[in-house]
């Protein structure tokens, strides 16, 4: 069975190191979003499958921006899968694992990483092939200590991992610090309260705000 995510991605996740995640309630919002993080530096957004417009946004971001790196998250079925790929997305998350969903991804040649909790989940993803999981909901589990301790008995597998869920500027260079983890992601950059005041302004600020962790952490790497 192959790896469900190439490598050729997770190169891409590993030089952007931060993916914008949002929700949209309109398909405009979602191209304006989509813009403000590209103005900011961050070009790998994850638009999550939780209201009626995120298909039309993914499209409509997918058309708009073809140079962003345009994921997909909350994927729960098959059949959203099969709709996602559709729409032109270039890779799937979950917060779970389900064989099912991931098998609808390979069919689809869809890149996608399910969400692991546990040793066992992560067992069951080595299982399933998979070497490229999302950690998910990273702080509440515990952190990047969580994250170690989680990671360690399964080191011989070289699985990477891509932290989600309550990760944010203050924490972000936590998790990229650690050699295991590609990229993180989280709706600290783009939350709900500032997509709903229109604050494109704001976004960007955030994203670049990002950006410089990232590039000082980078810095940081080479000294
Ligand atoms: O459902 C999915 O597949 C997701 O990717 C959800 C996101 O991981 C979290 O909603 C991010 O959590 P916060 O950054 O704490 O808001």
């Amino acid at each position: 069975m192959h790896n469900a995510f190439p490598n050729h991605l997770i190169e891409r996740l590993e030089s952007t190191r931060v993916v914008a995640g949002f929700s949209t309630e309109e398909v405009d919002d979602a191209v304006a979003t989509a813009n403000a993080l590209y103005d900011g530096g961050i070009d790998a957004l994850e638009v999550t499958l939780r209201t009626p417009a995120a298909i039309d946004g993914i499209r409509a971001i997918a058309e708009a921006r073809p140079e962003m790196l345009v994921g997909v998250g909350t994927i729960l079925t098959p059949d959203q899968v099969h709709q996602v790929k559709d729409a032109g997305a270039a890779f799937g998350v979950a917060p779970g694992l389900s064989p099912q969903v991931i098998q609808a991804a390979r069919d689809a040649e869809l890149p996608f990483a399910p969400g692991v909790m546990t040793p066992s989940d992560l067992t069951q993803a080595i299982e399933l092939g998979l070497r490229f999981v999302k950690l998910f909901p990273a702080e509440a589990a515990g952190g990047k200590d969580y994250l170690n301790s989680l990671a360690a008995p399964f080191a011989s597998y070289g699985i990477r991992y891509f932290p989600f869920g309550g990760v944010k500027n203050e924490n972000v260079a936590d998790y990229l610090s650690l050699p295991a983890v590609a990229a993180v992601g989280g709706t600290w950059i783009a939350p709900a309260s500032m997509i709903a005041a229109r604050d494109w302004a704001g976004i960007t600020r955030r994203a670049e705000e990002a950006r410089a962790t990232v590039e000082r952490l980078a810095l940081s790497e080479v000294a």
